[in-house]
């Protein structure tokens, strides 16, 4: 295996087409609504034709949920409501379909993947495809210890990377990338105080299922110590997920990156994806032109990586359950944009030409040529 240069992703990223982008601002221009009365749906549409390269924008008619799945030692401290090594049981009931992003994958008729990268379970629990990737049994508790070797940081980094492979060679066309990480917020707050050079304080939020004032202060120590053995790696991004990561993360990590590479647009879910981002936009500065934030999702660790990608969220609907399911919600508002800036009738020629016949009566002695409703030209 050839050594991981995460130098390359810097070039082999490009940014979206400016030119295509302009192109599609000026379809937009002659279009029957004003350009902007649409909103968010005016730029996110304009995102997502210089992403595919095409004006008129083409319908997303092939997205996919894709989560990673993993348990974190730091779990066993009692910063989350759930019980440390239960990511596993998630998953299954995502599998069962009885999970929120089920219902809503279901109801949008998008198809869930999800990867096991460090589950703490037996993998014979799932099936062949789902377990192929992961790298151990668990990440390390990271407050003492790695959370990972380099090299199971390799492995699950280039893991992610072999996704968005397979995902852009089988046609996807959109990814809302997703987390089942048990312990997952706290590590994500390790990241993002890490790379932002805040206090534990400030990226501590409540987690999945809300924590007690306790559990919260427990959280907010486990955070701080691990930003101590965070801050000698801070100049070397694998060695940080291998310190304070996991091997989920830097499966996400190895992935947002490689779908920039392959063009293929991602929305972001909540803290856990955001924070991976922060560590791929850190490897490859114009990565996140790739990446569409697509909600609010409470944790403060979230905002501030965000605010440091310049990436601002399409919603605010205080979801907190994660597993893709505040991306998911996003994927009809973009499908929406899409469909009205590739449909939306354009101002027929006549419309387009009175504002410019009134202008120039205004500036013009009365009596001047040309009636209004008057060919301009033949
Ligand atoms: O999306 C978020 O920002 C978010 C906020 C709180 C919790 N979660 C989800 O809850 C799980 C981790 O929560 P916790 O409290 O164990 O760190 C994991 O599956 C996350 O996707 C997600
Ligand atoms: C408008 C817009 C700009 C962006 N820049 C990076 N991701 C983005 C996503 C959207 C939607």
């Amino acid at each position: 295996m050839s050594s991981l240069n995460l130098d390359d992703f810097t070039d082999l990223i490009e940014r979206p087409d400016g030119g295509i982008r302009r192109d599609a601002e000026a379809r937009r221009e002659r279009q029957i609504v004003p350009p902007g009365s649409l909103g968010r749906l005016d730029e996110l549409g304009e995102w997502l034709a210089a992403a595919q390269s095409a004006v008129p924008v083409r319908p997303v008619e092939r997205p996919r949920v894709v989560l990673f799945a993993g348990d974190h030692g730091v779990a066993g401290l009692g910063v989350s409501a759930r019980a440390a090594g239960s990511a596993g049981e998630l998953v299954r009931e995502v599998l069962e379909g009885g999970r929120p992003v089920s219902v809503l994958a279901r109801r949008l008729g998008v198809p869930v993947r999800i990867v096991d990268m460090a589950l703490d379970c037996d993998p014979e629990a799932f099936p062949a495809d789902v377990v192929r990737h992961r790298v151990r049994r668990g990440s390390g508790r990271i407050d003492i210890e790695d959370a990972l070797t380099l090299d199971e940081a390799e492995a699950a980094f280039r893991a992610g990377v072999a996704v968005a492979d397979e995902e852009a060679d089988s046609g996807t066309d959109l990814v809302v990338l997703g987390d089942v990480s048990v312990g997952g917020t706290t590590v994500a707050g390790v990241l993002v105080a890490a790379l932002c050079g805040v206090d534990a304080s400030v990226v501590t939020g409540r987690g999945g299922l809300a924590i007690d004032d306790l559990a919260w202060m427990r959280k907010c120590a486990a955070i701080r110590d691990a930003l101590r053995r965070a801050r000698p790696v801070l100049g070397d991004q694998l060695q940080l997920l291998a310190t304070v990561g996991g091997a989920d993360f830097a499966a996400m990590t190895g992935f947002l990156l490689q779908s920039a590479v392959r063009k293929l647009p991602v929305v972001l879910d909540g803290v856990v994806t955001a924070a991976c981002a922060l560590v791929g936009q850190r490897i490859a500065f114009r990565a996140p032109d790739w990446w569409l934030a697509a909600h609010d999702s409470g944790e403060p660790g979230q905002a501030k990586a965000l605010d440091r990608m310049a990436l601002e969220p399409l919603l605010s609907h205080g979801v907190t359950v994660g597993e893709g399911t505040g991306g998911l919600l996003a994927l009809p508002l973009v499908q929406a944009a899409a469909a009205l800036a590739a449909e939306l009738p354009e101002k027929p020629k006549e419309s387009e030409e009175a504002p410019q016949a009134e202008e120039a009566q205004g500036s013009q002695e009365p009596g001047a040529p040309e009636a209004p409703g008057a060919p301009a030209e033949r």
